[in-house]
C-alpha cells in the first residue's frame, strides 16, 4: 500500500535548529502538516521527528539542492499550504578574494539558487491548497536594503532574495501570496562576542535582542493575512532607523 500524501503541509526550510527550528513547531502547533528540511541532525530534527514531521536532509549550497529538495517534497506531499525559506549561511566576507567568491557562490546557491529553484517546482502544490491562499514566505535580512560592507556578499545574496519575493508575488498571484520578512538582531551567534553585542544593541531602538518568537509571531501574520503580497516585514527592534 503506497503511504498517503500530505495535504496542506508547510515546508521549512533550516529547521533544525533555531528560528527554523521554531518556525517548524510553530506551524505544527497551529495545525498544520509540517515538513522540516535540515542540512545538519540535530536533536532538533529528532524532535520534530518524534512530533510528526517528515524530516528531508540536504545541502543547498549544493546546485542541485533545491531541485533535489523539491523532488523530495513532491514524494510526500500532494499540496502545500506554505514554503517558508528559512535557510541561510552567514559569515563576514573574507579578505581574499578567491575565498570571498567561494563564498558570494554558496551564500547565492542558499539563499537565491535553491528558494527559485523550490518556487517554481513546487507552485503546482501551492495552487493545490485546500485554502483560499497559499503562502510562500522569503526570510531575508534588514541588511538587504541598507547592506554593512563588511558582510557585502551575504547582503547582497538577500538581497536577491527580497527581490525574487516581489517577482514571485506577482508571478504567483492571486492563489499564492509571496512575502518577507527582514529580521533584525534576533538572536546572536555564539562567535559574537559582548563587545559586538553591545554595539549592535545599542544601536537599537528597542536594545534587545528580537528572539525566534519574533519571527514565528510575524510569519504566522502573514499567512493568517489574506490580504498581504509583496510585503517586505522588519522585525528588528527598530535597528534599521539606526
Ligand atoms: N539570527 C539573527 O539575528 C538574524 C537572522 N536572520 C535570518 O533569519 C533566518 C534564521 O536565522 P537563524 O536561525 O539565526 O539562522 P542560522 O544561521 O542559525 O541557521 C540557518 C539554518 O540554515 C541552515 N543552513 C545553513 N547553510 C545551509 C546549507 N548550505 N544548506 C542547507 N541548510 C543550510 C542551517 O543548517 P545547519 O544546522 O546545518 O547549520 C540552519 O539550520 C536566516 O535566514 C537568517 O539569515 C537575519 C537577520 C538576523
Ligand atoms: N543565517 C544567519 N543570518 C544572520 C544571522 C544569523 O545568526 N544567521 N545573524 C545576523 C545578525 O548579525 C545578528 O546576529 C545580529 O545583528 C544577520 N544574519
Amino acid at each position: 500500500m503506497t503511504a498517503s500524501l500530505l495535504q496542506d503541509a508547510v515546508l521549512v526550510t533550516g529547521a533544525g535548529r533555531r528560528v527554523g527550528l521554531h518556525l517548524a513547531e510553530r506551524m505544527m502547533a497551529l495545525g498544520h502538516p509540517v515538513i522540516a528540511h535540515y542540512r545538519t541532525p540535530t536533536d532538533g530534527v529528532e524532535r520534530l521527528r518524534a512530533a510528526g514531521a517528515v524530516c528531508l536532509q540536504g545541502d543547498l549550497a549544493d546546485p542541485d539542492g533545491g531541485p533535489r529538495l523539491a523532488e523530495a517534497v513532491r514524494a510526500v506531499a500532494g499540496s502545500l499550504r506554505a514554503v517558508i525559506h528559512n535557510a541561510s549561511a552567514f559569515e563576514v566576507t573574507a579578505p581574499d578574494t578567491a575565498d570571498a567568491l567561494r563564498q558570494l557562490d554558496v551564500f547565492h546557491a542558499v539563499h537565491v539558487r535553491a528558494p527559485f529553484a523550490l518556487n517554481r517546482e513546487l507552485a503546482p502544490l501551492l495552487d493545490a491548497c485546500s485554502a483560499r491562499r497559499a503562502d510562500i514566505v522569503h526570510i531575508t535580512d534588514i541588511y538587504a536594503d541598507n547592506p554593512n560592507p563588511a558582510f557585502d556578499a551575504y547582503c547582497a545574496s538577500k538581497a536577491g532574495l527580497q527581490n525574487l519575493a516581489l517577482s514571485f508575488a506577482k508571478r504567483l498571484a492571486p492563489k499564492v501570496k509571496v512575502n518577507v520578512v527582514q529580521p533584525g538582531p534576533i538572536l546572536f551567534k555564539e562567535w559574537h562576542g559582548p563587545e559586538a553585542r553591545a554595539r549592535v544593541l545599542s544601536e537599537t531602538l528597542l536594545g534587545e535582542e528580537g528572539g525566534v518568537e519574533a519571527i514565528g509571531m510575524a510569519v504566522e501574520a502573514i499567512l493568517r493575512n489574506h490580504y498581504q503580497t509583496g510585503a517586505v516585514v522588519a522585525v528588528d527592534g527598530g535597528r534599521r532607523l539606526a
